[in-house]
């Protein structure tokens, strides 16, 4: 299996539980019964003895699940409230039977409360949500499809404002598990949160995007049973020469192959980092020192000629320094082969970009290419555009989303293009303004896809979850990764990250790897988990200058 876990559209999570359901190896009553169940051990290892518990059940299967936490914490004596925000006769069969043994259950001291919509006073304190010990959130879950009612969400913001745990099965009401994206009708409650979710198998695509990791807060990824259908889910269709592409969560895993066995430094790779003008530095130089701390053979900083005495004063030695004044020095700097990783853009200055981008783009016309499909190199003409690994970033993007269509064209298979959100929207004004509207129709995800696909390139969008995909061609039979996702957020926050300078030292770190010759998509995933490692291992008061200091660390942590 590749690196990273892999995790789930809803429509994936859909099939995969339809076919375990149609291989016969499972009911639905049996998952149903399992979920409830991984709720209530996930709950009792961390509330180990709630007395009251208020458990609110939605109209569909994620209320059915509600159903049988609320029987299953009955029977070991905690005191159940049940809201049942449904009707009986429109639940799913297997919803339907865990309602009726929850309401065969009944006896005093529980307290069964129909649909608000019909006449119950929800004034009587013994429907107060404050006084339970735990809130268990069963209203909707991988089935939402529109805002959450503002009523329904007011049950939330009780549990909250009154500092009860809230426990959210699968997710919290309101979150979209495709997009990460929280919508409630009405008046927007960000102090809306779960102090804990549970979801089933694995972890879906919206627990990871934008508000996903901090309203899911701690996110627990129960096991039930589905295991082999996620694989056969994969594996499946790759058999058959059809492979089903994977979003994947970055891992350690990722940085196993810069593992530095002894050669020659060339074997290690040569990294060029265009630089700007003098006094203006600073980016290139972040980005310089985080190419080598990754490893790469040989740095070169190519800058005007008289930036080269500032650039000599601040630069380890390891750096070498050439001239690059004009477009034609950058065609002589690249006539040397061995140069295989690119970075352009950190303090380059627009302009600049500007006149050298065509010359990157001349180069990717190179007849005999190094292109990487899947983790296999090939060195021959291909039926699509390749060229040396370049990582264009800051004032390369600016310059190229100037020159729009031709910018695109120059691109190939081998570019990784690293914008934060401005810059992707410059670069794809459609697909930014898209992103931007109040109710966008496409989540993050599905932009940068969007992107990768028209840049026939690999799009790192940053952010404090960092999306990344590409468009490269696929080996038929090998189960491509279609995205990666870096979350910085959440539970897995590393605020500090958010510093001047952060950026341009990712595009360093990535253009090192790439010199260590790791496929361009690898190569940006393992580049966003190290980048954020090493902010992590750090910890507060993080300047971007400590970030490439702090690599070693982090390679001796995973025992590189
Ligand atoms: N399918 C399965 O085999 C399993 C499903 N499980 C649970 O089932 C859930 C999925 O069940 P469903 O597909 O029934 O979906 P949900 O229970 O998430 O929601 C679907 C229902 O909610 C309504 N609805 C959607 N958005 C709404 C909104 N904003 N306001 C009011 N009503 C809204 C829909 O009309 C439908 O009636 C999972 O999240 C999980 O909790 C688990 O029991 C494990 C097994
Ligand atoms: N709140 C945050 N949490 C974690 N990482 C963040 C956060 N905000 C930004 N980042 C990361 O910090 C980096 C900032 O890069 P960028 O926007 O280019 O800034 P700069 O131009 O200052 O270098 C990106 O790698 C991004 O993923
Ligand atoms: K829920």
């Amino acid at each position: 299996m590749l690196n990273g876990t892999e995790i789930l559209t809803t429509a994936q999570m859909r099939a995969i539980e339809s076919a375990a359901m149609d291989s016969g190896a499972v009911t639905g009553l049996e998952l149903m019964e399992r979920a409830g169940a991984a709720v209530v051990a996930a709950l009792l290892e961390r509330w180990p003895d709630p007395g009251r518990a208020f458990v609110l059940c939605g109209p569909g299967n994620n209320g059915g699940d509600g159903f049988v936490i609320a029987r299953l914490l009955k029977d070991r004596g905690t005191e159940v409230t049940t809201l049942f925000l449904g009707e009986r006769d429109r639940l799913s069969p297997d919803a339907a039977v865990n309602h009726d043994r929850w309401q065969q259950m009944l006896g005093d001291g529980d307290f069964w409360l129909p649909d608000p919509a019909e006449d119950t006073d929800l004034t009587s304190p013994d429907f107060e949500i404050g006084s339970s010990d735990v809130v268990i959130d069963a209203m909707l879950g991988t089935g939402a499809n529109r805002p959450l009612p503002s009523t329904w969400a007011n049950h939330l913001s009780d549990a909250v404002e009154g500092g009860n745990p809230v426990i959210a099965v699968d997710a919290l009401s309101g979150l979209d598990l495709d997009s990460g994206r929280y919508a409630i009708d009405g008046r927007e409650r960000s102090h809306i949160r779960a102090t804990l979710t549970v979801t089933f198998q694995r972890a879906k695509v919206g627990h990871k995007l934008e508000e996903g990791p901090d309203r899911s807060g701690e996110l627990v990824v129960a096991d039930i049973g589905l295991e082999q259908d996620v694989r056969r889910h994969f594996d499946g269709p790759a058999l058959r020469h059809e492979p089903v592409p994977s979003i994947r969560l970055t891992s350690p895993a990722l940085a196993r192959p810069l593992s530095k066995s002894s050669g020659h430094k060339f074997d290690h790779g040569h990294a060029l980092i265009l630089a700007g003008a003098a006094g203006r530095g600073g980016a290139a130089r972040l980005a310089a020192r985080a190419a080598l701390r990754c490893g790469a053979g040989l740095v070169t900083l190519a800058c005007p000629r008289d930036a080269i005495a500032e650039n000599a004063a601040s630069l380890p030695d390891a750096v070498m320094l050439r001239p690059l004044d004009e477009p034609d020095d950058l065609r002589k700097l690249l006539a040397d082969k061995r140069i295989n990783a690119i970075c352009a853009g950190p303090g380059l200055g627009v302009e600049r970009a500007a006149t050298l981008l065509p010359v990157l783009a001349e180069d990717a016309r190179d007849p005999k290419p190094v292109t990487w499909v899947g983790n296999q190199k090939f060195t021959f003409d291909l039926p699509f555009r390749a060229g040396r690994p370049t990582v264009l970033d800051a004032d390369a993007l600016t310059a190229g989303a100037a020159q729009g269509q031709a910018f695109l064209q120059g691109l190939h298979v081998n570019t990784i293009l690293t914008p934060h959100e401005g810059e992707f929207a410059r670069v794809f004004p459609d697909l930014g303004a898209r992103l931007k509207q109040k109710h966008p129709t496409l989540s993050t995800l599905d932009a940068v896809r969007e992107a990768a696909d028209r840049a026939k390139a690999v799009i790192l969008l940053k952010g404090p979850t960092t999306v990344i995909s590409a468009n490269a061609p696929r080996l038929r039979g090998k189960p491509p990764v279609e995205a990666w996702i870096n979350p910085a957020a959440g539970p897995d926050a590393v605020p500090w990250l958010a510093t001047a300078g952060s950026g341009d030292v990712l595009a360093g770190i990535i253009t090192g790897i790439l010199a260590r010759g790791l496929p361009p998509l690898d190569a940006a995933a393992t580049g966003a988990w190290l980048h954020a490692a090493a902010a992590r291992r750090f910890g507060p008061g993080l300047i971007a200058d400590d970030l490439p200091e702090e690599l070693p660390g982090v390679f001796r942590d995973l025992g590189l």
